[in-house]
């Protein structure tokens, strides 16, 4: 399969939402500055930490029960509110393909249904929805484990907005909010985590009673029937209500919680990889090989290889890849920005995968794979 740029860019690198997207962005391409490809704390566990906070506008009703005239009111203000600050964007829902939501979808920047996005076009990291389940959600990643980074963040557009638009809230309940979990602070941090040793070596229950009882929770990023061996190695752990006590005693519980989690899976790493070398040696062999030899691999099965080859490097049974390309790459082979690629590249595809936008998807991943892997070295080759 051969290559050849439609754009000045001749790498394949990370799509940012424009050309055929219909979203309009400073950059054709996103790069190294985007969030997820920057190194982060304790990234060989943690691959990225979320805040999202929640507020309404007052003498407006929740989302739910808005006219449509109240819904434009609502967009407008927000719009006005964001309008020459730093590299906010306002993207109306209405003008965005569906190629570009799906971009916005694996971006984690779109979650659910909602008239408006505003995205940060800085790294990406911050974004905000107007008008979804309330009437505006903020959310801002970090890499790795840093949960008062991404609340600074976030708390940042929270006050930017707050000099020109008046919050719904009360002295009893903090924050109103649509959804009664979020009243109080609005606020909500997620940590992704990588798990391999955990569960492989039959501790993951224990990690779940530890999170439950900490009233949070933890769930996995994929759904059962997407999961294809380490790809079930990927979790959310979240904080569940945001009454109870103030942001930063969220912050602190969320992050206490994973340094356990984490600490326990490094521990339980450097032990099963002592007492089981060949079984983790196959592992990591077998999806190696499939990552190499392969020539269409599907986003579910990407994702464990990439997942093995982490856990591979973890374990020093290769060097030549760091945490954060690895973490970069759970995202550069998803389906959206692939047929970004596909968008605004002339790829010279075989035959038979030329007539299958899908085929092409799975052929273009295969290849950002095997281009990410040629750097790899083997340290511990089978005698
Ligand atoms: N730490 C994280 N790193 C990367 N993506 C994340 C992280 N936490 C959550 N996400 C993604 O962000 C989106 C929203 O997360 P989640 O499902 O926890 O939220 P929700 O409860 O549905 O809604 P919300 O938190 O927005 O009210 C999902 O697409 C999820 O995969």
């Amino acid at each position: 399969m051969a290559r050849k740029p439609k754009t000045d860019n001749n790498k394949i690198d990370d799509a940012g939402t424009s050309g055929k997207s219909g979203i309009s962005t400073p950059s054709a391409t996103a790069g190294e500055n985007v969030w997820f490809s920057l190194p982060g704390n304790n990234d060989d566990v943690v691959i990225s930490t979320r805040a999202r906070i929640v507020r309404n506008l007052a003498d407006f009703p929740f989302p739910s029960k808005m006219s449509d005239d109240d819904r434009r009111r609502v967009q407008s203000l927000v719009y006005d509110a964001f309008s020459g600050v730093e590299n906010w964007r306002f993207i109306e829902m209405s003008g965005i393909s569906e190629p570009g939501k799906e971009i916005l979808r694996d971006k984690n920047v779109l979650d659910e249904e909602c008239g408006a996005v505003v995205i940060n076009y800085g790294d990406e990291s911050s974004s905000c929805l107007v008008n979804g389940t309330d009437h505006i959600k903020l959310s801002s990643f970090v890499a790795g484990l840093d949960c008062e980074k991404a609340m600074k963040k976030v708390y940042h557009t929270d006050e930017m907005l707050q000099e020109k638009l008046q919050f719904a809230a009360s002295i009893d309940f903090g924050y109103l909010t649509s959804m009664v979990k979020d009243c109080g602070t609005g606020l909500k941090f997620s940590v992704r985590m990588f798990l391999p040793s955990i569960v492989l070596s039959g501790q993951f229950e224990s990690v779940v009673s530890l999170v439950h009882s900490k009233k949070m929770s933890i769930k996995p990023v994929f759904k059962s029937d997407q999961i294809a061996d380490f790809s079930n190695c990927l979790f959310d752990v979240s904080t569940v209500s945001c009454a109870e006590g103030t942001e930063l005693d969220q912050m602190a519980g969320i992050h206490s919680i994973v340094s356990v989690i984490l600490k326990k899976e490094r521990k339980i790493r450097s032990n099963f990889a002592d007492n089981n070398p060949t079984v983790v040696l196959n592992f990591f062999k077998q999806s190696y090989a499939r990552a190499m030899y392969s020539l269409l691999l599907s986003y579910e099965e990407a994702v464990s290889i990439i997942s093995a080859v982490k856990w591979g490097l973890q374990l020093k049974l290769i060097k030549g890849i760091s945490e954060c390309e690895l973490n970069g790459l759970y995202y550069r082979v998803k389906d959206g920005h692939l047929k970004y690629l596909c968008d605004n590249y002339a790829f010279t595809f075989e035959d038979d995968v030329k007539s299958s936008l899908q085929l092409q998807i799975k052929r273009l991943r295969t290849i950002v794979i095997q281009q990410a892997f040629e750097g790899i070295v083997n340290e511990k080759p089978v005698s």
